[in-house]
């Protein structure tokens, strides 16, 4: 694979449940080393379902979604194992299988030895990964579950960045996170990655996240992306469909970003 082929790559992707699209015709392109995408899109509109069909949860009806040029729902057993560790997918409720009761410490330490093991090791330490998501050293010898909802959230945030994935896919990932903290968090989120090589694909309500962190973003609405471009453009509506009614209402139900943004 050369550095410029995507990781994770949707083409005229579809995909639903019992049987009715939510998504249709998605391209997507997730290259490592390049600046992270973002997807915005009213509630409903089917942004995690792109990111399910991404990682093979949900199985497209028509298109595809291919790592690394294999499509990701025919991945073998053996590429399955390399797919998880370097394909990286952080949802809202963060730390799916995670004992919540072994301390920071002992999480991120077993998260180290598996991306050793997988051959992803990343040459970050406990604290290296604590300081990518702005945890102090203090939360090592915490239990997991003594954590609140936004340390938990940067918690798995750092046990994905401990594999070194090729691609980290972001599903609403600083939801309890509280604002003031956030930017940090973004910042540093933004440094690791890129220092990692890491293609990011963030989802998120939050549109100064979004644009803190992605040069272009996709606005999904009717289930197909109708403008893309950098954020400040969609919402001035200078960008390519930036008139399309689900992008107007867009920049209106945000009207201090999109002032900012004007
Ligand atoms: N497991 C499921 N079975 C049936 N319908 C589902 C399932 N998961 C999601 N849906 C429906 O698919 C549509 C898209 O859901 P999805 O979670 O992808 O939207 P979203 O844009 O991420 O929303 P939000 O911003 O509220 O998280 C919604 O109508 C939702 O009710």
């Amino acid at each position: 694979m050369s550095p410029t082929d995507p990781v994770l790559r949707a083409t005229g992707l579809s995909a639903g449940y019992g049987g009715a699209d939510v998504v249709r015709d998605i391209d997507l392109d997730l290259v490592a080393g390049s600046a992270p995408v973002g997807v915005v899109g009213e509630s409903g509109a089917g942004k995690s379902t792109i990111v399910r069909a991404l990682v093979g949860v949900v199985r497209p009806t028509r298109g595809h979604a291919t790592y690394a040029g294999r499509t990701v729902s025919k991945l073998s057993r053996r590429d399955k194992k390399t797919f998880r560790a370097e394909v990286r997918r952080v949802a809202q409720d963060g730390l799916v299988g995670v004992d919540p009761r072994w301390t920071v410490d002992r999480t991120l330490s077993a998260a180290l030895t598996e991306a050793r093991k997988a051959g992803r090791a990343s040459g970050r330490s406990v604290a290296g990964l604590l300081a990518d998501v702005a945890l102090e050293p203090r939360y090592a010898p915490r239990t997991v579950h003594s954590l609140s909802g936004g340390e938990k959230q940067r918690l798995a945030l750092a046990v994905a960045l401990a594999t070194r994935p090729r691609a980290l896919l972001l599903d609403e990932p600083l939801t309890a996170v509280d604002p003031a903290m956030r930017g940090d968090v973004v910042r540093r989120l933004h440094d690791a990655t890129r220092e990692l090589g890491t293609a990011v694909l963030l989802v998120s309500h939050d549109l100064e996240l979004v644009e803190r962190l992605c040069p272009t973003v996709h606005v999904l609405a009717d289930g197909t992306f109708v403008s893309s471009g950098p954020l400040r453009e969609v919402l001035a509506g200078s960008a390519a469909g930036s008139d399309h009614p689900s992008v107007r209402a867009l920049a209106q139900a945000a009207p201090l970003a999109a002032q900012r943004f004007r």
